[in-house]
C-alpha cells in the first residue's frame, strides 16, 4: 500500500509538509541472531533506510518546510557530515540555497559526495565540528541565513517521530532505547516523542534512554560518571566521525532525557565500535556507519559489566547507512591477491 512516511504523524508536527523525500517509515528489525548470542531481546530501528541514509532527514523535512513557510531562501548548518548531506538534499528539493560548514578532512566521503552533488555550497573549515558550529551560529544571527542545526527545535520535532514509529511498529513501549550521542539532539528528540505518547495517555510507560559516546568524544559520559559539572572536550577524536563532537549543543536536553527516564550515558572504544559494526553486518545483514554501531557496542559493554538487565527489551537506533563511510571497512580488511579467471585458481583460494 501507500508507503508510510513521517507525515503520517502530521498532527504531531508544528508545520505543514512543504518539502518531502518520503522520509521516515524505516524498518524495525528484531535481531534474532544477536539475541541468541547475547540472550537478550534486541531490535534495531534502521534510520540508514532514510532518503539520504540517516535519521537527519526527519529533522530536515520539518526544518526546511519551516524555512519555506518563513520565506527563507538560504539555509545553513555545521555538520560532521549527515546533517550537511540531508540539508543539501532538502534544500535542493525546496529550490533554496544551502551552505554547509564541515570539518576539513574529517568528513566521511559518502557524506561529502552527497553534500556536493545535491548542490550545497560546501565550506570546509580548518577546525572541528564545534568550531564550525560557532561560525554558523554567528552567520545565522548576522547574515539572515536560516540555521538548521539541531539547536533549531523544528529539527527535533521531526526526529521525535522515531519514537512514534517504534511504538506503532512494536505495539508496546520498549524498556530501553540505546543510541549514539554526538550533538545530543536525537536522544532529546526521541525522549520527547515517548513523553508525548505518555502525556496523551496513548502509552502507560516510558523507556530508559541510554546515550552512547565514543571514548575520545564523551563529555556527557565524563560528567555522568564523575558527577562533575558538564565540560566540553577540547579535542574530540574517534573513528566514528559522525559523533566526533566535544561540545554538544543540546547537552542540557540530553541530560534531562537521561535523568528523567532513569537511563544512563556510557562510552565505548573505537575498537568496540568497529567490532560491533562487523557483528551487525555479518550476523544480521545490517551495514551501519561506525557511529551507529556505537549503540550495539554500548549494549554489549553494559551487558558485560552487568549494568543492565538481560530480561529487558532494547531498541538500538542505527542512525546512518554503512555506505557513508566505506574507507573504515577497507582500511580494516585486506583482500586476497587477484586470481587468474580459472576454476583451479578459485579452488586454490578457497581451499
Ligand atoms: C550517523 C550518526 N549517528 C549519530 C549522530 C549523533 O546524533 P546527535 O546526538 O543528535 O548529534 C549523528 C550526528 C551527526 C551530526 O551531528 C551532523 O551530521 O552534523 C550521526 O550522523
Amino acid at each position: 500500500g501507500k508507503n508510510v512516511t513521517l507525515w503520517k504523524y502530521k498532527s504531531w508536527l508544528p508545520v505543514k509538509s512543504r518539502v518531502s523525500l518520503n522520509e521516515g517509515g524505516t524498518p524495525l528489525y528484531k535481531l534474532k541472531n544477536l539475541e541468541k548470542g547475547f540472550g537478550v531481546e534486541i531490535y534495531a530501528k534502521n534510520e540508514g533506510a532514510n532518503p539520504t541514509g540517516s535519521f537527519k532527514d526527519r529533522g530536515m523535512t520539518v526544518g526546511v518546510s519551516k524555512a519555506l513557510e518563513l520565506g527563507m531562501d538560504k539555509v545553513i548548518c555545521a555538520s560532521t557530515g549527515n546533517t550537511s548531506a540531508s540539508l543539501a538534499a532538502y534544500a535542493a528539493r525546496a529550490g533554496i540555497k544551502a551552505y554547509v560548514l564541515v570539518p576539513s578532512g574529517k568528513i566521511a566521503l559518502g557524506k561529502l559526495a552527497q553534500a556536493i552533488i545535491y548542490g550545497a555550497r560546501v565550506v570546509p573549515v580548518r577546525g572541528n565540528f564545534d568550531d564550525a558550529l560557532r561560525v554558523v551560529v554567528e552567520a545565522s544571527a548576522k547574515l539572515g541565513v536560516y540555521m538548521l542545526n539541531s539547536i533549531n527545535p523544528f529539527r527535533l520535532e521531526g526526529q521525535k517521530t522515531i519514537a512514534l514509529e517504534i511504538y506503532d511498529q512494536l505495539g508496546f513501549v520498549p524498556d530501553n532505547i540505546v543510541l549514539p550521542v554526538g550533538n545530543a539532539g536525537n536522544i532529546s528528540a526521541i525522549w520527547k516523542g515517548f513523553k508525548e505518547l505518555y502525556e496523551k495517555g496513548i502509552t502507560e510507560k516510558l523507556p530508559r534512554m541510554m546515550g552512547i559516546q565514543a571514548e575520545g568524544a564523551s563529555p556527557l559520559v565524563r560528567a555522568w560518571k564523575t558527577g562533575e559539572k558538564f565540560k566540553p572536550i577540547e579535542k574530540p577524536e574517534t573513528v566514528a566521525t559522525a559523533i566526533r563532537i566535544g561540545n554538544p549543543a543540546n547537552w542540557p536536553k540530553a541530560w534531562r532525557a537521561v535523568k528523567e527516564s532513569g537511563g544512563l550515558f556510557e562510552s565505548v572504544s573505537d575498537e568496540e565500535i568497529l567490532q560491533a559494526q562487523q557483528l551487525l553486518a555479518s550476523k544480521e545483514g545490517l551495514f551501519v556507519e561506525p557511529a551507529s554501531a556505537a549503540s550495539l557496542a554500548g549494549l554489549i559493554k553494559l551487558l558485560e559489566i552487568g549494568e543492565v538487565d538481560r530480561s529487558e527489551s532494547y531498541v538500538l537506533i542505527t542512525t546512518g547507512h554503512g555506505l557513508k563511510d566505506p574507507n573504515v571497512v577497507l582500511n580494516r580488511f585486506t583482500l586476497p591477491e587477484p586470481i587468474e579467471p580459472t576454476l583451479d585458481a578459485f579452488k586454490e583460494v578457497i581451499r
